[in-house]
């Protein structure tokens, strides 16, 4: 690794209730890139996805044992503050989900929990997160409707400035264009390709072509293990393991 990884998992095992999830996972995370995770249904990525930002803390018999570490900072420490890692750590999901209000209020939400209040510094952060998720000309003119009149794709892209708008560290994004058109996917691939300037993300995805196009690194799972993990550009081209090589030629999954 030629950098420093901005989350690390070691020996990352899960279970739900009696069935192991995850099996000594092993990842290091680099910044400022995209990380894809694919493999087939049931596989584990959500799963993997979900305990980054601790999303899976509350979700009943779970046991998490191994160590997740961001920035160094083990996140399972019982000292670390869950709100801070999420802010940190933020979180796209498949459906596009914004809050019942207007676009304006649903971009402001985060900030306002942090404590910001100034109308002038919220219209700023609200302006600078939709041009950052590539909406805000489309909005602009009606930033107080409803988000939810927006289409499919509009609203996927308030989601994401939702999540810019707390100035997060890693975007994670489970699926985040599998319920769009392809226009919007394209749209949606494109910001991402953007956004790894600032930020970094990982992605969930079924779709291989979308991990070739947008990932700088690719993991591979199947039955809860991490199979492979290498560059994007390898891992489609030479896959080192016999696995990986009969689910990107469709073999299986
Ligand atoms: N909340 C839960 N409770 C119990 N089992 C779960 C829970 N969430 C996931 N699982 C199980 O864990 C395994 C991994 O699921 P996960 O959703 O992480 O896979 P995935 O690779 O993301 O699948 P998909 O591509 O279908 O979304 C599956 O066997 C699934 O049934």
């Amino acid at each position: 690794m030629d950098q420093t990884p901005i989350i690390a998992t070691r020996g990352l095992d899960l279970w739900y209730g009696a069935s192991q999830a995850l099996h000594s996972v092993d990842m290091d995370i680099p910044e400022k890139k995209v990380t894809a995770l694919i493999g087939p249904s049931g596989c584990g990525k959500s799963t993997f996805l979900k305990t980054l930002d601790r999303m899976n803390d509350l979700v009943p018999g779970i046991k998490i044992t191994g160590s997740v570490t961001y920035r160094g900072q083990e996140i399972y420490d019982p000292q670390v503050d869950v709100t801070w890692l999420r802010k940190q750590v933020g979180m796209v999901f498949q459906k596009p989900n914004p809050f019942p209000m207007s676009i304006y209020d649903n971009i402001a939400y985060g900030p306002r929990t942090h404590g910001v209040r100034g109308k002038a510094e919220l219209d700023d952060i609200v302006e600078k997160s939709l041009r950052g998720a590539a909406i805000w000309d489309e909005v602009k003119d009606r930033l107080k409707k409803s988000a939810l009149s927006l289409s499919g794709g509009q609203q996927q892209r308030v989601c994401i400035a939702r999540a810019l708008a707390v100035e997060p560290d890693v975007l994670l994004m489970d699926e985040a264009t599998s319920a769009l058109d392809p226009i919007s996917t394209s749209k949606i691939e494109d910001l991402i390709s953007d956004l790894k300037e600032k930020y970094t993300i990982i992605i969930v995805t079924h779709n291989m072509q979308q991990a070739t196009r947008v990932s700088d690194k690719c993991a591979f799972f199947l039955l809860g293990e991490l199979i492979e993990f290498a560059d994007t550009t390898q891992l489609f081209s030479v896959p080192k393991d016999k696995r990986t090589e009969d689910y990107i030629t469709g073999r299986f999954g």
